[in-house]
């Protein structure tokens, strides 16, 4: 049976870091970082995210500021919303939660959030900053930045040798995801829908990262005896042996038998999930110390 890593506890030592760091710099400069969490729309998963995301700012000793705007919202007045967050002083961080109701561009208003305070790490100078392997000026996507954080505590800082496989090649994950194995130097395989003999390309992982949205997905027998799996995937299914109409959360890995083959896997829920919400505090906390002249601690 795989070492099971308890993302709740790994989230809560950073959350400590990001605590002491935070009161580190109020106490330096006056200052307390300020994240903005903006969401449109009412859909409730959303709401629960974002809700836990202010609850976690405060935990930290930040002034957290929440931005609920209608569904009708027009891209023009979330855009304004966003400029002046950007020339708000007391804002380090502004985080748009996605996705965004299906008449935004949400790329355009990602991209209208000043590159220093896009916690989210999903402007383009901070992606770029992530590929050209800059990964001390930018800003690094929350989840991938707290999946590698698992990575690092089991085989350390340098990758070499080690095979990597990253199934999904979005731009708020695999992409960044890929982008920081190799800096790490693992040799690094981004699969994806279209790739050919998916389970033959995982079987080669020493590391099996899983970011498809596909509930239980990579089966035992896609894994390397002793490889180490993170699960991304955050998944609801029907859970009826739960009672009638009962949901639970599954991740895009078979859990129970590649617990069997791997020598370590993240669960879901308590994975990957309470890390994102770390980072994003670690990222804050990043960009206000820079914004006033101090060097962030590294997380
Ligand atoms: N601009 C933006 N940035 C995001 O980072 C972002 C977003 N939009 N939109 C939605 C997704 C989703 N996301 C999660 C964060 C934490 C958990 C989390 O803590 N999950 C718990 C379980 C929570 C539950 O029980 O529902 C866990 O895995 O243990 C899950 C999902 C951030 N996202």
């Amino acid at each position: 049976m795989a070492k099971v890593i308890d993302g709740k506890a790994v989230a809560a030592s950073v959350v400590e870091q990001v605590t002491a760091a935070s009161a580190a710099l109020e106490a330096e400069t006056g200052v307390r970082p300020g994240l903005a969490v903006v969401i449109v729309g009412d859909d409730p998963a959303s709401h629960v995210y974002v809700s836990s995301k202010s609850r976690m700012a405060k935990q930290c000793g930040f002034n957290s500021v929440q931005h609920t705007l209608p569904a009708e919202t027009t891209q023009d007045e979330l855009e304004a919303l966003v400029a002046s967050l950007n020339a708000d002083a007391s804002i380090h961080g502004i985080l748009v939660q996605l996705p965004l109701p299906g008449h935004f561009d949400s790329d355009a208003v990602i991209q209208s959030i000043l590159p220093e305070k896009d916690v989210d790490g999903l402007h383009v100078v901070n992606a770029g900053k992530l590929m050209t392997g800059d990964l001390e000026g930018g800003l690094i996507s929350c989840t991938p930045a707290g999946a590698m954080l698992f990575v690092r505590q089991t085989h350390g800082a340098d990758l070499s040798g080690l095979n990597a496989v990253v199934i999904g090649r979005s731009n708020l994950f695999g992409k960044p995801m890929s982008a920081l194995l190799l800096a790490a130097n693992a040799t690094v395989t981004t699969a994806h829908s279209r790739t050919g003999d998916l389970a033959g390309v995982c079987r080669n992982a020493d590391i099996l990262v899983a970011a498809v949205g596909r509930p239980q997905m990579v089966k035992a027998d896609w894994v390397k005896p002793g490889a180490t799996v993170i699960d991304v995937g955050i998944n609801r299914i029907d859970a009826p042996e739960r009672g009638e109409g009962k949901t639970r959360l599954v991740g895009d890995v078979a859990f129970d038998e590649c617990a069997e083959v791997a020598s370590t896997i993240t669960p879901v829920p308590g994975g990957v999930g309470p890390m994102t919400i770390a980072m994003l505090m670690a990222n804050t906390v990043t960009a206000a110390m820079r914004a006033n002249g101090l060097k962030p601690p590294s997380f």
